[in-house]
């Protein structure tokens, strides 16, 4: 069975009727989209909100009944992949360049739950270069500023262009190798003029990870399991 599947479908697990429900973006999340899809056509009721166009595009698709954010007075739960998971559960995520939406949600919601096959579990994060999204406006300083942290960094591309992602920025993806102390690092990050927000997603707002492995099995990295 596919690992990423399997931690997925346990995920919705958590999704209760009358929940309002954070979608994340990329193959995990889409594999709890689909879960989701299916548990509402067989009655659940539910309301969500798309970390991206692509998951809203999907969630469509299958049936799941999508709200305004300004019509919104909680986020209960977050199901969302990434790209690396470290001993603490500090998480680099955006590969898909949906990091700012889905950190946004992710920030907003009292359950966040992360999704991963055991390919993303790290000691230390940065092998998996950090995606920073960064405003068009003088992005040439920004990079430079970003290499000044001790990285190599280059504006990701797309079919030969400059890969824009859904709120019409840039991502600097930055090559760190190892990322002792997150914390100290996305500080940093953050206090760069241009910079709108980094991939690193700290562990006190990560509340669970399930892994799943290629033999079948899951194993909840952080988190109680369900009652
Ligand atoms: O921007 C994309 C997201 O952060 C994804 O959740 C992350 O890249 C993991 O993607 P996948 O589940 O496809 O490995």
């Amino acid at each position: 069975m596919d690992a990423k599947k399997l931690a997925a479908e346990s995920a919705v697990e958590y999704v209760e009727d009358g929940m309002t429900v954070g979608l994340g973006t990329g193959s995990t999340a889409s594999w709890a989209i689909k879960a989701l899809g299916e548990k509402v056509k067989a009655g659940l009721h539910i309301q969500a909100v798309a970390s991206s166009v692509a998951s809203e595009d999907l969630a469509k698709q299958y049936g799941i009944q999508l709200t305004d954010f300004s019509e919104l007075s909680r986020i209960d739960v977050t199901i969302d992949g990434a790209d690396e998971v470290d001993a603490q559960c500090n998480l680099i995520k955006g590969g898909g360049g949906a990091l700012l939406r889905e950190k946004i949600i992710a920030y907003n919601s009292s359950q966040f739950i992360v999704v991963v096959d055991e390919s993303k579990l790290v000691r230390t994060l940065g092998k998996f270069p950090l995606p920073v999204e960064i405003v068009p406006f003088a992005a040439e300083l920004t990079l430079k500023q970003l290499k000044n942290l001790g990285c190599e960094t280059s504006i990701r591309q797309k079919d030969g262009k400059n890969f824009v992602t859904d709120n019409g920025n840039l991502i600097a993806d930055c090559f760190f190798n190892q990322i002792e102390v997150p914390e100290l690092l996305n500080n940093s990050i953050l206090l760069i003029p241009g910079v709108v927000e980094s991939g690193l997603f700290l562990h006190p707002k990560v509340h669970r990870v399930i892994v799943g492995y290629a033999d079948g099995t899951l194993h909840l990295l952080k988190g109680d399991k369900k009652k």
